[in-house]
């Protein structure tokens, strides 16, 4: 299966069209308010046509009641839903329940402990998201530019596919894909020249790289076959 690739808190024309032109898979919307890359609606109104099938449209949101779901849901029409709040098992499923579309639940991860509440997300969310735990007095729980130890998803068999995220950059990209063997990648900070300030740039390296892990992890993976 191909690495995914997203890229997530765009919030502009131009960066949002460099993520899309390099070839992104998945582009992130953030529906938070204390985050610098949080986004109002009429704004994702604006930057959702652009998207137009040319990649899979994701709404972040934390612990965001039934209304806030609705309206972000009305105003981009998304086609996954990131949770990355503490959500539990019971409301992911009112979710799916509700609004019929697929989720993909973030998890923190700092110790082995942390994946202990696995098999509940996974036996109910469509894709699971490892993400660094943030810090107790953090401001938002994600898009903190901080990695965790990818080790503890070595060897990880789950039968829900999952993605890596947490400070991730082109720089380290490599070693988290061949480390994790994770089915997609997402990154923000690691395409910021300051919070919530994407470049360009920055965006098409990190796609390159995360492209040319791919492939050297498919070489690993071909030769031991
Ligand atoms: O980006 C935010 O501001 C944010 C706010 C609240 C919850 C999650 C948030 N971001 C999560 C992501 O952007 C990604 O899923 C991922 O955690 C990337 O984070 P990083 O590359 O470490 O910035």
């Amino acid at each position: 299966m191909p690495l995914i690739v997203k890229i997530c808190g765009l919030s502009t024309i131009e960066t949002l069209d460099a993520a899309l032109q390099a070839g992104a898979d998945m582009v992130g919307f953030v529906f938070f308010p204390p985050s610098p890359r949080h986004l109002e609606l009429p704004r994702a109104r604006e930057l959702s046509p652009q998207v137009r099938g040319r990649a899979g449209k994701v709404a972040l949101t934390v612990d965001a009641d039934d209304a806030t779901l609705s309206g972000i849901i009305e105003a981009m029409r998304p086609d996954l839903l990131q949770l990355h709040g503490k959500e539990t098992v019971a409301r992911i499923r009112e979710i799916k329940r509700l609004f019929g579309l697929p989720v993909m639940k973030a998890i923190g991860v700092e110790t082995a402990a942390d994946l202990a509440e696995l098999p509940g997300y996974a036996a109910v969310a469509d894709r699971l998201l490892f993400d660094a735990r943030p810090p107790k007095d953090a401001t938002r729980p994600g898009g903190l530019g901080v990695p965790f130890d990818w080790r503890l998803l070595e060897n990880l068999s789950l039968e829900v596919p999952f993605m890596l995220s947490g400070g991730l950059a082109a720089g380290n990209i490599h070693d988290a894909v061949c480390i994790t063997r994770a089915g997609g990648v997402d990154v923000s900070s690691g395409v910021e020249s300051s919070p919530g300030v994407k470049d360009a740039g920055m965006i098409r390296d990190f796609i390159r790289a995360a492209r040319a892990a791919e492939t050297s992890l498919r070489g690993v993976t071909s030769h031991v076959e």
